[in-house]
């Protein structure tokens, strides 16, 4: 049905086939290599996107490691892009691993050498008087719906590493949301780095001075947003993996002015409420009734917390934050606890009679004894936190307790969730944010380890807005999406499986967190388009974005 779509494409020849955009590469027909200036300049053979992937797929194969099939896709997706999303769509779980967490932690580290092609924008700090000019030079012209942009200040639990990242969650979007990658556009905000190692690589490709902060640094983010709403006021502007001290921050400076969405503050609290709702499924209890110990109170860790919906009075009663010194109590003091966590601040009298280390800190051994969590939740990035004597705790104090070790990339993970399982004798609820096998149950039986990563709701609540034309993103919209997404869990149906939809479905759970969003956002009131709230549903399958040739023809006047 696809080939039935017809493109008015204004690029002939060599302009052409260096397009990802437009470029068939040996699958444009006989005509179109007439009428486009390509006979001659390529091979007699005409092969279908099928051939092509398969010849793609083995080319991939031929690579050894994870690394360097990411820098083959990679290429790939500069030469065209209906082939790289057609191969991902095939291959989605293999490759998503590829292109995304784990391995896209290790592209990033090692970005200045891998390099060779840049992608979307680079704003850097001392060019900053340049940033429109350098902006619309880019975009003009163009219908931007998103801008994923990023500082790189904590990517993933691997932290500063001065550029990268946007891409990677950019063409998340488009694989699993179905967003139009001619539509998407993705930032790297370049304010320097605080990485040694990066500034004293000769090959470091970002701007080599330490980090812009406080006044100067808010200015600079102030121009861009501001750049974003004079130009493209309808457009989503996605923050990817801001610092801790920043995230927050400039989420609620500009959430009510624009479309903004912090992936890992809202899209983490999203789905893992999600993971949540679907456990509390199995247990039959109530989200009121949890006990909480967050181990990590940064930018997902907060997000989790207070995406759970607890009134702030109901928060100190029912959430324990635990971060690097420990459990998040009074006489820690200003300096180690961020304004951001006071409504989690425990008081002292309730934990005098409890040990603490040699710093005076109760750690969290001693917080899991004590409270007793039915919920134990990780994002602290740090590797192997729940210590068996922690997950061990877990089990005495509950029969099914929920643990979920969100951490990435996997050798940041808080637990092995195969270890979590075998010292709850199975009985554990988990989840992890990178992806892992399954496990094996006391009873023999394979314990699937749902994937508790944001990927599997950014794209759609970013869908849901886009389709929508919210002019924002509102908590009753994320929530429509995660309640969406839990009703998905295969887990409510079978006990043992996995707690959120299989990766394998996150393109259709996706669609249907997009379709609640966009229905919430009707009935706030707050959509920009004209069709009605019964059209959500044919109106988001309409928009998406399939990885398809059709059929070109040349016209001066059309697409470039
Ligand atoms: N699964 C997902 O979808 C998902 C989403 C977002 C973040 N994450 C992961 O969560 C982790 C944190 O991400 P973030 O964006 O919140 O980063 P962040 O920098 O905002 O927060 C990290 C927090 O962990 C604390 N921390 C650092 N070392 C610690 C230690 N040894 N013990 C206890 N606490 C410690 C820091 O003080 C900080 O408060 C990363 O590994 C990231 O990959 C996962
Ligand atoms: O990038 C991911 O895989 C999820 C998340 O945004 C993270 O920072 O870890
Ligand atoms: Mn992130």
């Amino acid at each position: 049905m696809y080939s039935e779509l017809i493109f008015k494409v204004a690029l002939r020849g060599e302009t052409l086939l260096t397009s990802p955009r437009w470029n068939k590469g040996t699958a444009f027909t006989k005509e179109e290599r007439n009428d486009f200036g390509l006979t001659g300049r390529l091979p007699s053979r005409i092969n279908t996107i099928e051939e092509q992937c398969d010849r793609a797929y083995d080319q991939l194969h031929s690579r050894d490691t994870p690394i360097q099939r990411n820098s083959f896709l990679q290429s790939l997706k500069e030469q065209n892009w209906v082939l790289y999303y057609s191969l991902l769509s095939r291959h989605l779980k293999e490759l998503t691993s590829i292109i995304y967490t784990p391995t896209e932690a290790e592209a990033i580290e090692n970005y200045s050498h891998l390099f060779r092609r840049s992608e979307g924008l680079f704003l850097t700090f001392p060019d900053q008087d340049s940033m429109e000019e350098d902006f619309l030079e880019q975009t003009r012209g163009k219908d931007i719906e998103l801008i994923v942009c990023t500082d790189a200040e904590a990517i993933l639990g691997i932290g500063d590493q001065g550029v990268g990242i946007s891409s990677a969650k950019s063409a998340i979007y488009t694989l699993l949301g179905g967003i139009n990658p001619a539509k998407a556009f993705s930032v790297t905000l370049d304010v320097g780095t605080d990485n040694e190692r990066l500034l004293s690589d000769q090959l470091y490709v970002g701007w080599p001075s330490r980090r812009v902060r406080g006044d100067e640094y808010d200015k600079f983010i102030d121009k861009f947003v501001q750049l974003i709403r004079k130009h493209h006021p309808h457009c989503l502007l996605h923050f990817e993996d801001f610092g801790v001290t920043n995230a927050q921050r400039l989420l609620e400076l500009y959430r009510n002015e624009h479309s903004v969405f912090n992936d890992d503050i809202q899209g983490t609290g999203a789905v893992t409420l999600a993971a949540l709702m679907a456990a509390i499924g199995v247990t039959k209890s109530k989200l009121a009734d949890q006990r909480y110990v967050i181990f990590g109170a940064g930018s997902a860790g907060l997000g989790i917390a207070k995406q759970t919906g607890v009134s702030r009075e109901e928060a100190n009663k029912k959430f324990y934050l635990v971060d690097r010194f420990g459990l998040i109590k009074q006489s820690l003091g200003p300096n180690k606890i961020r304004p951001a966590l006071q409504e989690f601040v425990r008081p002292d009298q309730e934990w005098s009679d409890i040990p603490t280390n040699d710093a005076g800190e109760v750690e969290l051994l001693e917080v899991v004894r004590k409270v007793r969590p039915t919920v134990l939740i990780g994002c602290s990035t740090k590797g192997g936190a729940f210590t068996e004597r922690v997950v061990r705790a877990m089990k005495e104090g509950c029969k099914r307790p929920i643990i979920f070790p969100l951490s990435n990339p996997s050798n940041l993970v808080e637990v092995d969730p195969k270890d979590a399982n075998d010292w709850t004798e199975g009985m554990a609820l988990l989840a992890t944010g990178s992806p892992f096998p399954p496990a094996k149950m006391p009873n023999g039986k394979d314990y699937v380890i749902a994937e508790c990563n944001n990927a599997l709701i950014y794209p759609g609540l970013g869908f849901g807005s886009m389709l929508s034309q919210s002019r924002q993103m509102t908590d009753g919209m994320i929530i429509a999406g995660a309640q969406r997404l839990a009703a998905l869990s295969p887990a409510l149906k079978d006990p043992d499986s996995g707690l959120l939809p299989d990766f394998q479905d996150a393109p259709a759970a996706n669609l249907e967190v997009a379709i609640a969003v966009a229905q919430q956002a009707f009935d706030e009131g707050i959509q920009g388009v004209s069709w009605g709230r019964e059209e959500v549903r044919t109106k988001a399958e309409d928009k998406q974005w399939k990885p398809a040739y059709g059929r070109y023809e040349y016209d001066e006047q059309g697409a470039k």
